[in-house]
């Protein structure tokens, strides 16, 4: 009898043309692996790159085993180029309607990472009307690299904390020289860390207001880089969504009498963004606040809270968080590289959720303030589910909101 190993015509990546390139860590750690999607910059044009450019950028790790469509497309991304643990990626190829920052034309570029590192690169038939995953990193320009150890990669980073890379090609021959790997060390070693970075001006929407949808009651989006799960999950209660810029005054937002003022996920250093921070101060108290990743810790940074940078962070969809209303623990997906400090909240706040792993904050509440916040990614996109809940508990609190005070705090 004769044993069929694979039905379909599947090319293994390993069998196809392979052009070598390297994920350089800014500590001097070097990784060979092969290309694909977009070319990776040459070591030669290292000058010519800027602090959002292709292949450069912090590196983390995602513990998801499917979803990189989503996350690619996640705006909190910017800035970052991700490592995937699970070994196996791109299987399912790509589909434009799941990518996460809205309509093609208008947060370009489609791509939001700055690089994809994976330890096998699935290169077979993709179903019809869908784009390999090479072939939708190479049309936004983002490079890919596969075949290295990314367990290796992914244990390093985990001790010794995220940290720079780049993924780069030798100028000539297929392997670095000495005098390469010091030129790339000593770019990175110039390159802005995560901490201090903002990231917003890269995201997000630059028109004043852009109306989402229509009804009775209203909310406003601050987007800071909206993910399009968080805006299509509220727009199933049927409320009113007006997305305001990540610039937007408390008094513009007020001004639109909402029932709700949601602050969206985005990338880069909370602590940067004081401005917003100042405008949700005047906010607070005067309406129902929603936030999401970065929105939660602008809101608990505008209740006199601190933020700090996490070692590695939490990237991914399989997150443990407890409930501590209630005791129960639900899967999460979650993307972030700071975290609330506890001892700093204002005693008027309770954590709402905590992460089951390492404890760290995943959510405040303040119910007498009307505010809701979650680290994590209720909406997930990818990941699992169980957490949309918090969506129809900040709708209940727009409506009760409207019934209490007429909409006037
Ligand atoms: N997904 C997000 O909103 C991320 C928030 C913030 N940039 C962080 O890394 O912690």
């Amino acid at each position: 009898m004769q044993l069929i190993l694979h039905k379909y015509p599947y090319v293994a990546f390993s069998r196809r043309s392979k052009v070598r390139s390297y994920l350089i860590l800014d500590d001097g750690s070097c990784f060979s692996g092969f290309s694909f999607g977009a070319d990776p910059p040459k070591v030669d044009d290292l000058p010519e790159l800027h602090e959002f450019s292709k292949g450069v950028g912090e590196v983390v790790f995602n513990t998801g085993m499917t979803g990189y469509h989503e996350i690619l497309t996640d705006p909190s991304y910017t800035g970052q180029i991700v490592v995937m643990t699970y070994p196996h990626m791109g299987n399912y190829g790509t589909d434009d309607s799941w990518s996460e920052n809205g309509p093609e034309d208008r947060l370009l570029p489609r791509v939001k990472a700055q690089g994809f590192v994976v330890r096998e690169y699935y290169d077979g038939p993709v179903p019809p009307g869908r784009l390999s995953l090479s072939e939708f990193l190479k049309k936004y320009g983002t490079p890919g690299i596969a075949g290295l150890d990314t367990r290796a990669l992914t244990l390093h980073l985990r001790d010794s904390g995220s940290r720079n890379g780049i993924i780069v090609r030798p100028a000539a021959e297929d392997s670095l020289d000495d005098g390469e790997l010091k030129k790339v060390k000593s770019y990175l070693n110039s390159f802005p860390s995560m901490e201090g970075r903002n990231c917003i001006p890269e995201v997000g929407i630059t028109e004043d207001e852009n109306i989402i949808s229509d009804g009775d009651l209203k909310l406003v989006a601050v987007d800071c880089g909206t993910k399009g799960n968080i805006l299509r999950e509220m727009k199933k209660f049927g409320v009113g969504i007006r997305v305001l810029s990540s610039g937007a005054s408390a008094e513009e937002i007020l001004e639109l009498s909402p029932q709700g003022v949601l602050f969206s996920n985005g990338p880069g250093d909370p602590a940067t963004l004081d401005g917003l921070i100042g405008e949700i101060k005047k906010l607070v108290g005067k309406v129902p606040l929603f936030g999401i990743c970065l929105g939660h810790q602008l809101i608990a940074s505008a209740l006199g809270a601190r933020t700090r940078k996490m070692k590695f962070g939490h990237h991914g969809c399989n997150n443990p968080v407890r409930d501590e209303l209630t005791g129960r623990v639900a899967v999460t997906s979650q993307n972030h590289g700071f975290d609330v400090d506890e001892e700093s909240l204002p005693g008027d706040t309770r954590v709402w959720f905590r992460n089951a792993n390492d404890r760290t904050i995943e959510g405040i509440i303040n119910d007498e303030k009307r505010i809701y916040t979650s680290q994590f990614h209720p909406e997930a996109a990818p990941g699992p589910h169980d957490s949309l809940w918090i969506f129809r508990r900040f709708y209940d609190e727009m409506q009760r909101f409207e019934t209490e005070t007429g909409g006037e705090a």
